[in-house]
């Protein structure tokens, strides 16, 4: 499905991403970790358009993606969400998933009144458990409630390929346990590619992980082989011991 070849970013010189090869098959449920300034944001960057690179191609279902506008390759069927909110807070929540979900319909349609709540926002409200809070304006939601949200007004788009950024930033236990539960229900449908640094979560809910390092795929494999590995060890979770301590 997603299949990224030779891939290079320089900014000023400086090689952010510097020669990756990824595969990630329909409907796998991937990881991307490594230390700050792997290039994980920037690789999620040149797949939906924000970056050009330097060299390289991400081809998705077939389709050349370099050189697309992000608009294009939202159309294709890849959405993402970013380190920053998107929710419009003034809005109760089922409308943020009606806005979100209606970036497909003509602008006639949009102008029209509400009628009720489409079925597709009726699924993604269900999706991320957040039904009974329906009316409420997004402004009263919690963080993780907010971060569900998110996901919520994603997967109203009808993506097939959702890249998610930290999703279980600032959360608590809870909610990253329900988060958890989240990603992997969506990923019975959709591709998902998500970056996260916390180890703990990794261990519970992935499974394929690949670690970058420096702009290059270090390791690619199963939590459990990613984390036996020393050159893990040394570039990741020594890194994380020595932020701990
Ligand atoms: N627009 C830019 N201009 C210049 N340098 C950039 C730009 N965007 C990213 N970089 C640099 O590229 C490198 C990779 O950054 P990136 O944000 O992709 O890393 P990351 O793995 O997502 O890290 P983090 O976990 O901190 O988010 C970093 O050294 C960063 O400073």
């Amino acid at each position: 499905m997603l299949e990224i070849r030779g891939l290079e970013v320089v900014f000023d010189g400086f090689r952010a991403i510097d020669g990756i090869d990824l595969t990630v098959d329909q409907g796998e449920l991937r990881f991307l970790i490594g230390p700050n300034g792997a290039g994980k944001t920037t690789l999620i960057d040149v797949i939906t358009g924000l970056t050009r690179p330097a060299a390289g191609s991400v081809r998705f279902g077939g389709t050349e993606l370099v050189g697309h506008k992000e608009h294009k390759i939202v159309r294709l069927g890849i959405g993402r969400t970013f380190q920053t909110s998107v929710v419009f807070e003034e809005l109760s929540v089922v409308e943020n998933l009606d806005l979100a979900a209606s970036f497909r319909r003509p602008l006639a349609a949009l102008l029209r009144q509400r009628r009720g709540v489409s079925d597709t926002v009726r699924a993604a409200l269900e999706t991320i458990g957040l039904t009974d809070l329906a009316e409420r304006p997004a402004g009263v939601l919690s963080h993780g409630q907010r971060q569900w949200l998110e996901i919520g007004m994603l997967i109203a788009q009808g993506p097939k390929l959702l890249l998610l950024d930290e999703p279980v930033a600032g959360m608590s236990k809870d909610e990253r346990e329900r988060t958890g539960e989240l990603l992997t229900e969506i990923a019975k449908d959709h591709t998902v590619i998500v970056i996260e640094h916390d180890m703990e979560f990794l261990r519970r809910y992935a499974s394929q992980v690949t670690v970058l390092h420096e702009g290059t795929v270090l390791v690619e494999g199963d939590v459990a082989a990613v984390q036996a590995d020393p050159r893990v060890q040394e570039v990741y979770l020594g890194r994380s011991r020595e932020d701990a301590a």
